[in-house]
């Protein structure tokens, strides 16, 4: 069995004319929940385009499930969850769901799991543009569980959604690793990182740091990983 699903690599990405991630490496093992944090602007969906192959202007290696990013035989075996909801608003949950089923190859009786997963049986008969934001989401979640998918990457997803839902959704991205996939899933929000496996925290286009919750917050000897962060900024800021 393949031991890291994504292994990345001085990875450098200029966006217009700028450089916005500056030698990015990690390793995401598979059957693992990375949470990818960081403030607003620091690269995370850059960085996110970068695994699954949209964006340009991208140096150093990128490797994905033993390919290099952006391979056609990674498509269908990667699911991407955008911060924009990816379903048609004039579709109900399940017109839109067999659709993409349809385009990926996928039978059609995985609709009903998906819709299952993500917890939208009231409301699969419903157009898309009709539902509420977090119901959008999770209607976009559910396209991208389509085929079960080897990595998923999910941006922001549990933004706007309530806390039951949202334990709700982290624990069925704790179930998908248990069954062998592996998730990316990033979040500006810091009480989200306990629930992750690992963390990776994110500044400025530089990763600053890569390890478990647990051992971040030992590190620095707080409870707090939004403490953890300010710590690790002064730290690098006091080695210049
Ligand atoms: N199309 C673009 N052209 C030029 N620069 C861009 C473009 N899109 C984003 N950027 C810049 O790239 C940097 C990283 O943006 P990115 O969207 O990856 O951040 P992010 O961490 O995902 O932010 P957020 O949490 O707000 O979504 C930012 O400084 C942003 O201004």
């Amino acid at each position: 069995m393949m031991k890291n699903a994504v292994s990345c690599r001085d990875v450098v990405v200029e966006r217009g004319d700028r450089e916005v991630l500056h030698g990015v490496g990690f390793d995401l093992r598979a059957g693992t929940v990375t949470g990818l944090l960081g403030p607003s602007g620091c690269g995370k969906t850059t960085l996110i385009r970068a695994i699954v192959g949209l964006q340009a202007k991208v140096t150093g290696d990128v490797v994905v499930l033993d390919l290099p990013a952006g391979a056609p035989k990674l498509r269908g075996r990667i699911g991407y969850v955008t911060q924009e909801p990816s379903v048609y608003g004039d579709l109900s949950v399940t017109e839109n769901l067999r659709f993409f089923a349809a385009v990926l190859g996928v039978p059609a009786e995985d609709v009903d799991r998906v819709i299952d997963a993500v917890d939208l049986h009231s409301h699969a008969d419903v157009r898309v543009d009709r539902l509420s934001g977090g119901q959008r989401s999770r209607a976009s979640l559910a396209a991208a569980l389509l085929g079960s998918p080897e990595l998923l990457v999910l941006d922001e997803p549990t933004v706007g959604l309530d806390p039951v839902l949202r334990r709700d959704l982290w624990n069925l991205f704790h179930e998908l690793a248990d069954a062998g996939a592996t998730l990316l899933v990033s979040s500006h929000v810091m009480d989200e990182a306990s629930r992750c496996d690992r963390l990776l925290l994110m500044r400025d286009g530089d990763l600053l740091a890569d390890d478990t919750p647990q051992a971040l917050l030992d590190s620095v000897g707080t409870d707090d990983i939004e403490q953890v962060f300010l710590t690790l900024i002064e730290r690098k800021a006091g080695a210049r």
